[in-house]
C-alpha cells in the first residue's frame, strides 16, 4: 500500500484569493484526515500565495489529534522556510529546488552541484527528528549521492510520468521511474512521488510496491470540483425554483 498525503496548496490559493478564511484550510485538512488520508502536505513559497507559514503552525496543532498521521512541509530551504520548519517540526520536510518566483516546481535537485549547501541543511533538520526528503528527477545514478548527503527519502518528480501516461512510449517512461525507485531503495532510501499525479495515472506508478507515499494536490482539487459540480449546481437551481 502507498500512503496518500493530500497537498492543500490549492485550498490555500482559493482562500487567499478573497482575503478571508474561506475555504478554511485547517477544516479541509481535518476532513481529509477523518476520511483516512495518511497525511497533509503544504508547500509554502516565499510569497505565501498558496499555503502560508502560519498554516504550518496551525496544521501541527491539528495533527496532534490524529496519531500516526503525518505533516509534510515542502519547499526551498531559504532562511525563512528553515526557521519555520525547524520551529514547527513537521514529521517530514521535502526540500525542493524552487526559484523564489517559480509558478510550480519543475525540476529536481542537482545534488552533485548543490551538495555543499544541502548537507548542513539536512543535518539541521534531522537533528530535530524531521525526516528529510529530496525532490529528484528520475535519475537512478543520483540516488546514492542523495543517501550520501544524508537524505532519508527521495520524492520522484512525476510530471514527465504524468505527461507520458496513456501515450506511445509510456512503458519506457514508467520503466525509468521504476529503475530510479529501485536505485533509491538499493541505496537505502525510501521513495515518495508527486506532481501531476491523478486518479487515472497514480495506480500504474504505485502498483509495483516501490513507492511509499504520494502527495497529490492540484488534480485532487480539480477532480473534487468536477465530481461535486453537478450536485452543487442542482442544489442552487433547487433553491431558486
Ligand atoms: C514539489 C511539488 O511538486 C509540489 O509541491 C507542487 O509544487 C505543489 O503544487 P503547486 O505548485 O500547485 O502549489
Ligand atoms: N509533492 C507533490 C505535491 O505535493 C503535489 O503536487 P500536485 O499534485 O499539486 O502536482
Amino acid at each position: 500500500m502507498t500512503h496518500l498525503s493530500v497537498n492543500l496548496n490549492k485550498i490555500g490559493l482559493l482562500r487567499n484569493s478573497r482575503g478571508r478564511d474561506y475555504p478554511n484550510l485547517i477544516a479541509m485538512a481535518e476532513r481529509t484526515l477523518e476520511l483516512g488520508a495518511f497525511g497533509i502536505t503544504i508547500h509554502p513559497r516565499p510569497d505565501q500565495r498558496h499555503a502560508t507559514y502560519q498554516d504550518a503552525y496551525d496544521l501541527k496543532v491539528l495533527l496532534k489529534r490524529f496519531p500516526g498521521a503525518e505533516l509534510n512541509v515542502e519547499g526551498f530551504p531559504d532562511a525563512q522556510f528553515l526557521d519555520v520548519v525547524l520551529d514547527v517540526e513537521p514529521d517530514q520536510c521535502t526540500l525542493v529546488p524552487d526559484d523564489p518566483n517559480q509558478l510550480t516546481s519543475d525540476h529536481g535537485w542537482n545534488i552533485a552541484r548543490d551538495q555543499d549547501a544541502l548537507r548542513p541543511v539536512i543535518a539541521k533538520l534531522k537533528a530535530k527528528g524531521i525526516r528529510v526528503v529530496l525532490f529528484m528527477d528520475p535519475e537512478p545514478e543520483n540516488m546514492a549521492l542523495a543517501k550520501d548527503i544524508g537524505a532519508d527519502r527521495v520524492e520522484l518528480y512525476t510530471e514527465a510520468y504524468a505527461n507520458a501516461f496513456g501515450k506511445a512510449g509510456f512503458e519506457q517512461v514508467l520503466e525509468t521511474y521504476q529503475q530510479a525507485a529501485q536505485a533509491a531503495l538499493d541505496a537505502g532510501l525510501d521513495v515518495n512521488a508527486g506532481h501531476d499525479l491523478d486518479l487515472n495515472n497514480v495506480q500504474a506508478l504505485c502498483e509495483q510496491g516501490r513507492i511509499m507515499e504520494v502527495s497529490i494536490g492540484h488534480a485532487l482539487t480539480v477532480e473534487a470540483l468536477e465530481q461535486g459540480w453537478n450536485n452543487v449546481v442542482k442544489a442552487y437551481l433547487a433553491k431558486l425554483a
